[in-house]
């Protein structure tokens, strides 16, 4: 399998992220990308591809213009402002206050935030843009022929929704490249989110359509973020009821409950018959993540993979959460592995 990798993910070098009331090194840094590079490398997965330079017509397909923009400029307007730290949002709309966007910085940040988690920084523009470049790249792989693609996307992009950011994320590759097959002539695309965290962004931007089946097996948000998102009742609306599931599980799940949960989704994913699958890959789910809950070995990632690959579905990778660095690389590689296997 091939994996389309950029080296400009390193201009997302954050120094902060708000957790548990103080500044802390954020869990999303560098060396996640660079550990699974190595390890994909030395495992000889398959060839390493550079990204091919898209313009921003492929975003404005899922997220607004009034968004992008904002991502654009916010790093130049909060410098402009004078503030001395990376842009952290503290001002939310809530509820019943005004849903309109301020000219202040501050007011603008929070409305396009779903949580204070998330810095903007020098950069994150530059490096969210090069994460949808590598993720249209994988994609046109895929959709030439190959039968899978790894898109080794930094910064992550899952819980980006059209006009929101956070939970490390800015732009939703995924969402992207699904709905890019669909523009190439595709009918139906499902998306199957293993990240431990539920992919909001990518169930709200899809909600109320019917051409793409959106699936997210996760941590129960009552309990973990996103927390407000993600519960099963959640079916999708309009055109799109009956084309969202969401599987939730609780602390302490291993991959034997878990394993249940994406044999349902395969089963759901071969009755709506796609032309291809898009798997925003988190192996947050893994027993040593530092953020989360579920019990995943290393070895159960073979397994995964292996049943993705059973679906013989043309599928892209994207990459999404994942945080035990010393992890990352075997546990990554192990879907990936899993999957050719049956190459
Ligand atoms: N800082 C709150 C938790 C962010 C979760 C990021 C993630 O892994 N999403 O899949
Ligand atoms: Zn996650």
């Amino acid at each position: 399998m091939k994996t389309v990798y950029s080296p400009l993910h390193h201009r997302r070098t954050a120094t902060s992220e708000l957790d548990g009331g103080v500044l802390i090194e954020p869990h999303e840094r560098p060396s996640r990308a660079e550990t699974i590079l190595q390890r994909v490398r030395d495992q000889s997965l398959g060839e390493i591809v550079a990204p091919v330079n898209f313009d921003l017509a492929p975003i404005l397909r899922v997220h607004t213009l009034e968004y992008v923009s904002f991502l654009e400029h916010c790093w130049s307007e909060w410098a402009a402002a004078g503030k001395p730290g990376e842009a952290i949002p503290q001002f939310w709309p809530a509820r019943g206050m005004r849903q309109r966007v301020p000219k202040d910085i501050d007011g603008r940040l929070g409305y396009y935030a779903l949580g204070a988690d998330t810095s903007i920084t020098d950069g994150t523009w530059e490096a969210a843009r090069a994460s949808v470049d590598v993720a249209l790249t994988a994609q046109r792989l895929v959709a030439d022929g190959e039968r899978a693609a790894f898109a080794l996307c930094r910064p992550p992009g899952h819980h980006a929704a059209a006009d929101l950011f956070g939970g490390y994320c800015f732009f939703n590759n995924a969402a992207i490249a699904a709905q890019a097959f669909l523009d190439q002539g595709a009918k139906r695309v499902a998306i199957l989110d293993v990240d431990f965290h539920h992919g909001n962004g990518t169930q709200s931007i899809f909600y109320r359509r019917n051409d793409v089946l959106t699936i997210s097996l996760h941590g129960d948000p009552d309990l973990v973020f996103p927390h407000f998102l993600g519960f099963e009742d959640e079916i999708g609306e309009g055109d799109g009821e009956g084309s969202n599931l969401n599987l939730v599980y609780p602390p302490g799940t291993p991959f034997s409950e878990w394993r249940q949960g994406l044999e349902t989704a395969c089963k759901r994913i071969a009755d709506f018959r796609p032309d291809a699958l898009v798997v925003p890959l988190g192996v947050d789910t893994f027993e040593g993540d530092p953020i989360s809950f579920f019990k995943l070995t290393s070895e159960d990632y073979l397994a995964m993979g292996e049943r993705l690959g059973r679906m013989g579905l043309p599928t892209l990778f994207t990459m999404e959460g994942g945080y035990d660095v010393e992890a990352i690389g075997v546990n990554v590689a192990n879907v990936l592995t899993g999957f050719d296997q049956l190459a």
